[in-house]
């Protein structure tokens, strides 16, 4: 494809064009030259055709569409949501998850449904991931089960591969690494496993997860990091518990669960003031 029938293409078909290409594809550098080819148009046209493209996104308030200049220029999509759709979206997620039939005794809520919704979870993961699109990121990091959609979605938004460490040494993944770690949300010794060869030595990484309760988790992933020579150089989750003191400062959440009372069926969660 490119000439021949896309040639023929006017101005605002080869817009559409653009857009799905680059959000297809986010933060990956396309070419002037790559669009002139795949177009069979001049440069000049294609450019003006990203000033279009660019206004189009910006409409949508669902990311951006940069210019990076020089030798190993061209254009990107970056994606994101705008903060009146991403505040939108964060206090609907708090609705939902208030609802007294979510309660699970022990003082948990049901999040399943949450997490395991695609629709949910794409959002989720393109919130968490325009937190860290400056950190130069490598890999992002999870632990199975829960947080694997959510980290999974952070990875496709800022298009680097995702690495799940295992909870038992898995055949498939080679000599493995183990750390053991305590987890505040069984209060239970635990175990998690990488395969050695999961992460290049000497890269960037990001944890992202469901959920934050004490930290325990995300402690384990920082050690477990370190037998790699790897840097977790950011973390975040959909939701953190605010009552429970935490192993870790630095982390992002987008909503904090203040309160589950059982005995009343009250859920008490909100949008985490992040700026
Ligand atoms: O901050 P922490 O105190 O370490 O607790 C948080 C961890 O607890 C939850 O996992 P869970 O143990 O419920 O496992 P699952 O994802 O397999 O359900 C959650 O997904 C985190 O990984
Ligand atoms: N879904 C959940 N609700 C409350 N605390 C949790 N800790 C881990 N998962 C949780």
């Amino acid at each position: 494809m490119g000439s021949g029938i896309l040639d023929r293409l006017q101005r605002k078909e080869r817009v559409a064009a653009i857009i799905k290409i680059l959000s297809d594809n986010p933060n990956k550098v396309f070419s002037l030259g790559y669009f002139s080819e795949f177009f069979g148009s001049a440069r000049s046209t294609l450019s003006e055709d990203i000033v279009l493209a660019k206004k189009v996104v910006e409409y949508l308030g669902c990311g951006k569409i940069e210019t990076i200049s020089g030798a190993a220029g061209g254009v990107k999509y970056i994606p994101g949501l705008s903060d009146i759709n991403k505040d939108a979206f964060l206090k609907e997620l708090c609705v939902t998850l208030s609802s007294p039939d979510r309660i699970i005794k022990g003082g948990y809520i049901y999040m399943n449904d949450i997490v395991f919704s695609p629709e949910i979870s794409s959002k989720v993961g393109l919130i968490l991931a325009s937190y860290f699109i400056e950190k130069n990121v490598d890999y992002v990091i999870t632990v199975e089960t829960k947080g694997i959609p959510i980290a999974l979605m952070t990875a496709r938004a800022l298009n680097k591969p995702l690495v799940i460490a295992r909870r038992e040494v898995g055949v498939t993944e080679g000599s493995s690494v183990s750390i053991n770690y305590v987890t505040g949300s069984s209060k239970k010794i635990q175990r998690m496993s990488l395969g050695k060869r999961a992460i290049t030595k000497g890269s960037r990484c990001i944890f992202i997860d469901d959920f934050m309760k004490a930290g325990g988790t995300a402690n384990g992933i920082i050690e477990l990091l370190k037998e790699f020579e790897c840097e977790l150089v950011g973390i975040g989750v959909l939701v953190e518990g605010a009552s429970d003191k935490k192993l870790v400062s630095d982390y992002i959440s987008l909503l904090t669960l203040e309160t589950v009372d059982e005995e009343n069926g009250i859920i008490k969660i909100y949008p985490t003031k992040n700026d």
